[in-house]
């Protein structure tokens, strides 16, 4: 059984899951957003008025399905994407253009963070290997000063999600819903103090090594 996994391991699962094993990454995303939503409505948070906070990497891309997937449950979210939209990735450029199909209106800043009464932050993920840039730290201060409770995707943003280190700053989460396998910068380092509670969710990723077990366990019977 595999515990916690590293950015760099898990990287490896994903490319392994989708590139040898046949699964579409953006079936991936939706899996990752269901997970999330599932624990966003399991009775813990107030979803009266909720904020997606969505980076340009496939983090955001989880973050924006999401939205998609509560405002279609008919909770009054908002949608804040940070950054130049062209520079997101493929994944994430598709469920911005599917969330416009929708008619998800999109924001690009706010006023009072203090406004919303759960945020879910999505600005990055396990991709994260430099500090956050300047006015995304800004951010992520502001919301951390805004004493909201805050849901993660995948780790805390600004978070190492190997060593569990601050780059530069980072989500203090109340919760974080992690895929697949704890990622070890959640249980050490300032990861600890972040994350806030953990859900592990299996979204269809495994490591090479369990794949092997399943195919036994099928053979066998
Ligand atoms: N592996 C899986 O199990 C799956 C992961 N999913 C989600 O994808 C992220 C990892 O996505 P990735 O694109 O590699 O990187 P991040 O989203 O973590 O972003 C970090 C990377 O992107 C740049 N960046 C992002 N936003 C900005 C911005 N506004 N300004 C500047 N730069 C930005 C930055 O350079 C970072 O390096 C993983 O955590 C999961 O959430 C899939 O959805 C499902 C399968
Ligand atoms: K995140």
């Amino acid at each position: 059984m595999v515990d916690a996994v590293t950015a760099q391991e898990m990287q490896q699962y994903d490319h392994y899951t989708i590139e040898e094993i046949g699964v579409p990454s953006l079936v991936l995303m939706e899996r990752a957003a269901i997970s999330v939503t599932e624990v966003l409505g399991a009775g813990k948070f107030d979803l009266t008025n909720v904020l997606v906070m969505a980076g340009l990497g496939n983090n955001g891309g989880d973050g924006i399905a999401i939205a998609r997937l509560l405002a279609q449950k008919g909770v009054k979210v908002d949608l804040l994407v940070l950054g130049d939209e062209n520079r997101a990735t493929v994944n994430t450029k598709q469920q911005l253009t599917i969330a416009r199909n929708y008619g998800l209106p999109i924001i690009h800043r706010v006023k009072d963070f203090r406004n919303y009464t759960v945020i879910v932050d999505a600005l990055f993920g396990i991709g994260l290997s430099k500090p956050v840039p300047v006015k995304l730290g800004e951010i992520i201060k502001r919301v951390n000063a805004a004493n909201i409770p805050v849901v993660s995707v995948d780790v805390p943003s600004g978070l190492d999600a190997t060593t569990g280190a601050i780059l530069g700053s980072a989500i203090r989460a109340t919760a974080t819903v992690t895929f697949a396998y704890a990622k070890t910068g959640l249980l050490q380092g300032e990861g600890t103090k972040r994350a806030g509670s953990i859900y592990i969710k299996d979204i269809g990723i495994y490591s090479p090594e369990e794949i092997a077990d399943f195919k036994v366990g099928i053979e066998e019977n």
